[in-house]
Order: structure tokens, then C-alpha cells, then sequence
């Protein structure tokens, strides 16, 4: 991997994180190119991070490894802007939530492999969640190095394409369906009398133990919730209220909505 130059384009909170994460794993800094859309981002950048901001066109001609890191209703205009430019043995790297990897290859020289992955904002302590797909001429050595630029920021997994909707809806969006859920538990900690500090303390440290519990032990959260739950208990008390106000419905729901706009932001691409 580390030979490889890897260029990415559009380095936003995402695009950030894949530099961070490379850069964090050994990768060198002098094999690292970055785009920017607005100048100031691109310095900020470089003073963080020691690497070398390029226009877009440059880092397609340079790089081994292109990752597309801007927001989906930009990438059709990059790809246009420079599909040509870039040379048909490239890996190119969509990180772009809906755009299903064709969408790249017809923007593309024939016989450029793509990939589609799909990771989160956890990259950030080195716990994401990625999910890669290998599109169009992508082989088992492309993977391969899609999963050596990821591996570093957590968890990987190979899925087929078609399931990368729901894999976004699932833990690419994941993390935000957690953030509000804690922020709920802090609110009704202080409405039942708690200093909002020591609600904070308390909601972010039993996520946390819970999520360890749920990763280390390997039981089914059936299980350990039935650990918690004392028979008459307060737990089956707030339960019940959970039910009642349709949680799990809520969930079902919320991934469906998840799952058709990603559908519907690869419909609208141009
Ligand atoms: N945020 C998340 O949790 C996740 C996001 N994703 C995907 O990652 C991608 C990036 O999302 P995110 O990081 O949140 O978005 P950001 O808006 O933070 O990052 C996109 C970046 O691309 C830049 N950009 C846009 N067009 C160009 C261009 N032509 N040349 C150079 N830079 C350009 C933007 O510049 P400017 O700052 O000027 O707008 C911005 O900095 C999206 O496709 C999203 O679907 C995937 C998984 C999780
Ligand atoms: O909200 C979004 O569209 C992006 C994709 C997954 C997480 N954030």
C-alpha cells in the first residue's frame, strides 16, 4: 500500500480521515496528494498533515489510487472535469454514499477499476466500520489494497454491491442514530434532577461499556439485555415505554428512509 501514491479528491470530514488514518498507519506523507476546493481548506491541511495539496487533474494524473471523497452531488462534475485524464490502470475509490460504482466506470477510461466502499465517522479513534466492494475491473489485489488503506481506521468487510444501500443506512449513518440517542438519555438524566456533567459521564460511559460488552462477548444483545432486566424491575419500566413509543419501528423505519435516499441521491446524479 505504502508505495502506492494515493490521491484524495475532495478532502473533507471523510476524505480527512482517510489521510489521517494512512498517515497514522506509516504511509508516507511524500506518497499522499490531496484536492480542496477552496484554498484555505487546502493549506489547513497541508500544515496538519505535511502533504502535498495538487488540483484535481494533477493528483488523476499522479496517482495510483484515487479516493473520492466529495459529497455525491459533486462527483459527477469532477468526474466529468478530469475522467479523462486519469490513466486506466488507476484504482479509483468511491467514497460516496448512493453513487453505485458504474456510475464512475461510464465516466471513466474502459478498463478502470473501481470500488465502492462505504465507512464511518469512527475512523476517527480507529474503530470505523468499512464496508468495500469491488465494482468494474476491480480484482482481488484491488480489494486487496482498498482494504490495506482501510484495515488501519477499524473494521472491514467485503459485500456485494447491491448491498451497499443498506450497508450505508446500517453503519454509515449508524453513528448518528447512537450520538441521539445518548443525547436523549442526557436530557431525561437532567429532567430527573442530574447536573448535565454528570448525566454527560454517566450516558457516554454506559455506551461505552455497553458497545464493548456487545463486541467482546460475542452475545446476542437479546441476551445481554435480559441480563439487565430484573423481573419487576426498572428496566422492564423504561422498556416498556421504549416499546410503547414504537422504538423498534422507529429503527425499522429510519434505516428504510436511509436506504431509499441513498437510492434517490444516485437517481438524482448527474
Ligand atoms: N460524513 C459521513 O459520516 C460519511 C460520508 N460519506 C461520504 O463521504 C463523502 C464526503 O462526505 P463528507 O466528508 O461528510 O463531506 P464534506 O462536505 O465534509 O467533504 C467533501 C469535500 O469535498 C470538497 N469538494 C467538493 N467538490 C470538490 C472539487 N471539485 N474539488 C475538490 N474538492 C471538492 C468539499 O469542499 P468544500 O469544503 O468547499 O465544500 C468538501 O471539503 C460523501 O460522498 C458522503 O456520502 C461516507 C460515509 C460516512
Ligand atoms: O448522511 C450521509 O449522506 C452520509 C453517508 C453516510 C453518512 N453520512
Amino acid at each position: 500500500m505504502s508505495q502506492h501514491t494515493v490521491a484524495v479528491l475532495g478532502t473533507g470530514k471523510i476524505g480527512e480521515l482517510v489521510v489521517a488514518g494512512l498517515l497514522r498507519s506509516g504511509h508516507p506523507a511524500e506518497n499522499l496528494l490531496v484536492t480542496a476546493r477552496r484554498p484555505e481548506r487546502g493549506t489547513e491541511l497541508a500544515e496538519r498533515y505535511g502533504v502535498t495539496v495538487v488540483d484535481n487533474t494533477t493528483a488523476a494524473e499522479r496517482a495510483g489510487v484515487l479516493a473520492i471523497g466529495v459529497k455525491p452531488q459533486d462527483a459527477g462534475a469532477l468526474l466529468d472535469a478530469i475522467g479523462s485524464r486519469i490513466p486506466s490502470d488507476t484504482l479509483v475509490v468511491s467514497l460516496c454514499a448512493g453513487l453505485p460504482t458504474g456510475f464512475f466506470a461510464s465516466r471513466l477510461a474502459e478498463g478502470t477499476p473501481v470500488i465502492r466502499v462505504m465507512t464511518n465517522t469512527p475512523a476517527t479513534v480507529d474503530q470505523a466500520m468499512t464496508a468495500i466492494s469491488a465494482g468494474p475491473h476491480a480484482t482481488d489485489d484491488h480489494i486487496t489494497i482498498a482494504e490495506q488503506m482501510f484495515k488501519p481506521l477499524g473494521s472491514t468487510v467485503r459485500v456485494p454491491e447491491y448491498q451497499q444501500d443498506a450497508v450505508t443506512a446500517l453503519s454509515g449513518s449508524g453513528p448518528a442514530y447512537f450520538y441521539l440517542l445518548v443525547e436523549a438519555m442526557i436530557d431525561a438524566g437532567v429532567l430527573l434532577g442530574l447536573p448535565r456533567t454528570v448525566a454527560r459521564e454517566l450516558a457516554v460511559q454506559t455506551a461505552v461499556g455497553s458497545a464493548t460488552m456487545l463486541r467482546d462477548s460475542g452475545e446476542h444483545p437479546v441476551l445481554l439485555r435480559e441480563a439487565v432486566t430484573s423481573p419487576a424491575g426498572t428496566t422492564a419500566a423504561a422498556l416498556r415505554e421504549l416499546e410503547n413509543h414504537g422504538l423498534r419501528a422507529a429503527v425499522l423505519s429510519a434505516l428504510e428512509a436511509a436506504r431509499d435516499r441513498a437510492r434517490e441521491i444516485a437517481a438524482q446524479a448527474k
